[in-house]
């Protein structure tokens, strides 16, 4: 098929498995919660984990080089709470370098087979040392020595050779099989975005979408309906 002719209509709840809130419209008062944004978030979540949809902590998220040049990838996001989203990576990475250069982010859960999506925006700043150790101690062993082997968004020549510093890595540590604790690497650790722009969207037939907008200011939250 060309993909001019592709497409699919929202909407009709068929597409949405069965989670709630598909048919109706999304309104204002199902912003709960302080923030007013975590309650529906909350939900929209969890009826993406019910739904049994690949990765619905995958977000992705945009950063912005020195330069105003943006670059987009997926991260999980590991937390939520009222201060914001939590997620994990390599500081020395495109988007660590990013981030210190430009301390903000977007981000996307784009749900799609829920007919949603929800944005947010605000400023990213590392978590304590402390909360990156407690993360990282409740990963499998295999993937701390895979980020310990690794050393995010350099150019390596090739598999064998990314895989020959993996092992390398790792026999320092005991190995894949060892029992030696895998210390957090300097380079890797959290990041919590601090919403200051928050935007829940469902699909509709024939593209007259909802869209809600809540956005921090002095004041308070605000919220606003967009035009699809
Ligand atoms: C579903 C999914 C989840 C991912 N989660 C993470 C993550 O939590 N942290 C991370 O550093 N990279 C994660 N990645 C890899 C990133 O998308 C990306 O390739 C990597 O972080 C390097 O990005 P950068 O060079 O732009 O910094 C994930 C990739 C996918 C497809
Ligand atoms: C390179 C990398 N780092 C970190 C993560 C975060 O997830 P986890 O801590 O569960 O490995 C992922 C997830 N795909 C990843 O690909």
């Amino acid at each position: 098929m060309p993909l001019a002719a592709m497409r699919v209509g929202y909407g009709s709840g068929e597409g949405a498995a069965g989670a709630d809130g598909v048919s109706a419209n999304l309104d204002e008062s199902w912003l709960t919660g302080d923030p007013p944004w975590l309650g529906l978030f909350g939900r929209w979540l969890r009826e993406g984990v019910a739904a049994a949809i690949p990765e619905p902590n995958a977000m992705v998220i945009a950063t912005v080089d020195a330069q105003g040049c943006p670059s987009t990838r997926t991260v999980l996001c590991k937390s939520v709470d009222a201060n914001g989203l939590v997620f994990f990576t390599g500081h020395d990475s495109d988007k660590g370098r990013d981030l210190s250069a430009n301390p903000c982010a977007s981000v996307t859960f784009p749900w799609i087979a829920l007919e949603r999506q929800v944005h947010f925006r605000g400023l990213v700043e590392r978590v304590s040392r402390e909360v990156t150790q407690e993360y990282w101690a409740s990963r499998p062993r295999g993937s701390q020595l895979g980020s310990a082997g690794s050393f995010q968004s350099q150019p390596i020549g090739s598999r064998d050779e990314l895989e020959d510093q993996a092992r390398r890595i790792a026999a320092q540590f005991g190995g894949v099989d060892g029992t030696e604790a895998v210390p957090v690497p300097d380079r890797w650790g959290g990041y919590l975005l601090r919403p200051r722009r928050v935007e829940f969207w469902q699909g509709r037939a024939d593209r007259l979408h909802n869209r809600v907008r809540l956005t921090l200011d002095d004041g308070g939250w605000h919220t606003v309906r967009l035009q699809p």
